[in-house]
């Protein structure tokens, strides 16, 4: 079996599960944002009235925080009365940022344990060896109610990056590619595990970005097999035991695919589909009016530092807007620590609080008709960040400061 499937065995109390089985699973973290208001509404819906365990349920305040209008101060009111009322103690309010980000920070991601927020890029988990999932409001409500949930066993597919990243190319720009050369709906309903010599290279935060790009190929949930980086990274937060499992020599995957990574140039996604990729000098030139850097993909303290790095005692460009939102308040605090947001802001950024912002074009840094955004987010669908007729292109930290800078897209390995 593959780790993945050991570990969804254990949760459905099995010793072995087969692809295409339904299973009944324990969920070990089940978590719930502020779109998703439908959720408490179904759970009573279905005669719920106490929570299974309030303890596994996680609230959080993060697509539109601090709320902008009446209906989002309204819905999140709600939010915060339900956890009041069920003794639900982690609830993430306004100030803590991007759900993906404050699961990780607080060590509340567990190895081979089952997460599942009504987000679609909660395969992000996966960097921890946890299975990561998301679902819609009626799945959540029935774990609200039972402490469980239904899952197929998913197809399990491979994807290796062999070699070692030039300078001024990421984790993103690999995934980009892998992503551009597979297609958006390569790993549909299927379990991608990624593998190869890169891995050794990544930390912790690009193995997230790895993992959260998962969902652009469309795969239900991702896998990185926990080693020494992924331990030096928990040791700091989790405080209980949990078990790693192991995929046996054996194992076959439905798919495997290897990308050797060590020519790799940047990459970016050209609007309006995230598997539209190329390598930047296709669009070296092209006016930026506005520069994203944040998100559960892209808005790390290392994005940030990157971003510090490139701009360090420079200005943004005149005809050009910057706006960086840290993915969440630990996120925020250690580029404030590191001297990352000074440098930023006298570049000319604009800092946003910690969220979801304009990633997915609902809150504060929207674009306009005729506007080109570069972004280091993970979507470029018409309308994700604003109008539907702004043009959107995805990159790393290092392609959207290089672009913030000069104004234009430019090739950011120049400016490392
Ligand atoms: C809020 C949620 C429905 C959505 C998702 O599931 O991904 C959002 O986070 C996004 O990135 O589009
Ligand atoms: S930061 Fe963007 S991708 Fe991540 S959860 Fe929020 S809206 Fe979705």
């Amino acid at each position: 079996m593959h780790a993945i499937e050991k570990l969804l065995a254990k949760k459905a109390g099995k010793t072995s599960v087969k692809t295409g089985e339904i299973i009944n699973c324990e969920i070990d973290m089940a978590g719930i944002n502020d779109l998703y208001l439908q959720t408490i509404r179904s759970f009573f819906e279905m005669g719920g009235t106490k929570v299974y365990d309030p303890s596994k349920v996680i609230m959080f305040l993060d697509h539109y925080a601090p709320a902008s209008t009446i209906t989002q101060a309204t819905n999140q009111k709600q939010f915060r009365e339900f956890c009041w009322d069920q003794g639900i103690d982690l609830l993430m309010d306004i100030d803590q940022g991007v759900c993906h980000q404050v699961l990780a920070d607080k060590g509340l991601a567990y190895p081979g344990e089952i997460v599942v927020i009504t987000d679609s890029h909660t395969t992000t988990h996966g960097a921890f060896g946890a299975f990561g999932t998301g679902v819609g409001a009626t799945d959540l409500a029935i774990i609200l109610a039972t402490g469980k949930l239904w899952f197929r066993v998913p197809e399990i597919i491979k994807i290796n990056f062999e070699g070692k990243l030039h300078k001024g190319v990421y984790a993103k720009d690999a995934i980009l590619h892998a992503i551009g050369t597979l297609g958006a709906d390569y790993a549909v309903y299927k379990a991608v595990e990624f593998g190869g010599s890169m891995l050794e290279q990544l930390s912790i935060s690009e193995r997230m970005a790895l993992c959260n790009m998962s969902t652009e190929m469309g795969a239900k949930a991702s896998y990185i097999q926990p080693d020494a980086i992924t331990m030096a990274f928990l040791e700091e937060r989790v405080t209980r035991a949990y078990e790693i499992y192991h995929t046996d020599a054996d194992f076959h995957y439905a798919d495997e695919v290897s990308f050797d990574v060590s020519a790799l140039k940047p990459q970016l996604a050209a609007p309006s589909s995230v598997d539209n990729v190329y390598d930047v000098s296709q669009f070296i030139g092209r006016h930026i009016d506005q520069a994203y850097l944040g998100s559960c993909t892209g808005g790390r303290a290392e994005d940030i530092g990157i971003a510090a790095h490139i701009l360090h005692g420079k200005k943004v460009a005149s005809r050009t807007r910057f706006v960086i939102v840290p993915a969440s308040k630990g996120v925020l605090l250690e580029a404030m620590e590191k001297g990352y947001v000074k440098t930023l802001i006298e570049a000319g950024a604009t800092f946003v609080t910690p969220g979801c912002a304009a990633c997915l074009g609902t809150h504060e840094g929207m674009i306009a008709s005729g506007e080109t955004c570069i972004t280091t987010t993970n979507r470029n669908f018409p309308g994700r960040m604003g109008d539907t007729k702004a043009e959107i292109f995805l990159g790393s930290p290092a392609a959207v400061a290089a672009a913030a800078l000069m104004g234009e897209i430019v090739d950011p390995t120049l400016y490392m």
